[in-house]
């Protein structure tokens, strides 16, 4: 008989049950990770469909009944209201429970919502580097975070014992664990994947901008580049908005440098600097490549 190893936590509690909720709840059942999994969503629609799919034991609209009793609970919603939902939940929090979150940025993570955690709670901020362009409970998979990182960021001085159970929990669903410092983790997601959806949203724009001229042209010719940015770009609306305004300024520092590469690029084609364009494209085609290979290995 295969050994199962027993559940990490007797309650774990989601809030937002949209592509990552969704998943979590998934990939926890699947993989006995919690007794009891409970779901809440601030969208009416959203937990009917949760309790419809059958991917929670119990849907709870109420924030406060949800997080009663929980010894973990996970926040899966827009990180612009992360803040509100701590603020609410944070008095009815169990004494040792864990509180984390999936958010795409960590300093906002830590300034907004550490200052809310209740004593005897511990508070184990983590971000799941996987997804897709689409949102809601249907679009999510128990297979998500397999071979994914995810990571954690806990504040210094966080119970190391809380900080193994999220790492645990993670592994459990297939994710590689590894930890990081706020600042440094959103530097580093500014520039692989903040700033390529900005460019994906932006450059959309600009096409839709020509429409007059070229719009038919463009969805009709539409090549696999473009094509690739459309599916960057259909991603969900608010949570892109959030991620934008909470990593103001990383993102910016980001953009500022591509903006500047992007000029230096402008002067080589308008100067005819052959040589220039050449060992750029080179070098993109090198960091694919190794890409490529990294996952390969
Ligand atoms: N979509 C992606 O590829 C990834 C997203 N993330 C992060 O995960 C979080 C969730 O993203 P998704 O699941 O993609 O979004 P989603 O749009 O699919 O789901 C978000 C859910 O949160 C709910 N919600 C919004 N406000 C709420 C509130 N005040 N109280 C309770 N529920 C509320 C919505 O009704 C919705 O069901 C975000 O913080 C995002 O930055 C992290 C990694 C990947
Ligand atoms: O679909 C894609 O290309 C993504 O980049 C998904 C994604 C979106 C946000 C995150 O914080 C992490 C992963």
């Amino acid at each position: 008989m295969p050994e199962t190893s027993p559940p990490i936590f007797q309650r774990l509690t989601l809030i937002g049950l949209g592509l990552i909720g969704s998943s979590v709840a998934r990939a926890a059942r699947e993989n006995g990770i919690a007794a009891e999994i409970v779901a809440s969503d601030a969208s009416e629609t959203v937990c009917a469909r949760v309790a419809e799919l059958g991917i929670a034991d119990r849907v709870e609209p109420d924030l406060i009944r949800a997080v009663e009793g929980a010894d973990c609970v996970m926040l899966c919603a827009p990180v612009g209201v992360l803040a509100d939902i701590a603020a609410v939940i944070a008095p009815h929090l169990a004494q040792g429970c864990i509180l984390t979150d999936v958010g795409s940025t960590k300093l906002s993570v830590v300034r907004d919502v550490g200052p809310v955690v209740p004593e005897g709670v511990h508070f184990v901020p983590a971000h799941p580097l996987a997804g897709t362009e689409f949102s809601g409970p249907d679009a999510g998979f128990a297979e998500l975070f397999q071979g994914r990182y995810c990571l954690v960021v806990p504040p210094a001085g966080t119970n190391a014992d809380a900080v193994a159970r999220i790492v645990a929990l993670w592994q459990r669903m297939g994710a590689t664990v590894e930890e990081m410092e706020p600042a440094h983790h959103d530097r580093v997601l500014a520039v692989t994947s903040h700033l390529p959806h900005l460019i994906a949203f932006t450059i959309c724009g600009t096409a839709d901008d020509l429409a007059d001229e070229t719009k038919e042209e463009v969805l009709r010719f539409a090549a696999s580049g473009f094509r690739d940015f459309t599916r960057i770009a259909a991603s969900d609306p608010v949570m892109w908005r959030d991620i934008f305004l909470n990593n103001r300024e990383a993102l910016l520092e980001m953009l500022a440098r591509f903006t500047e590469d992007a000029q230096a690029m402008a002067k080589a084609i308008r100067w005819g600097d052959a040589a220039y364009i050449e060992d750029k494209v080179l070098r993109g085609r090198k960091i694919r490549r190794s890409l490529i290979e990294i996952k390969q290995a």
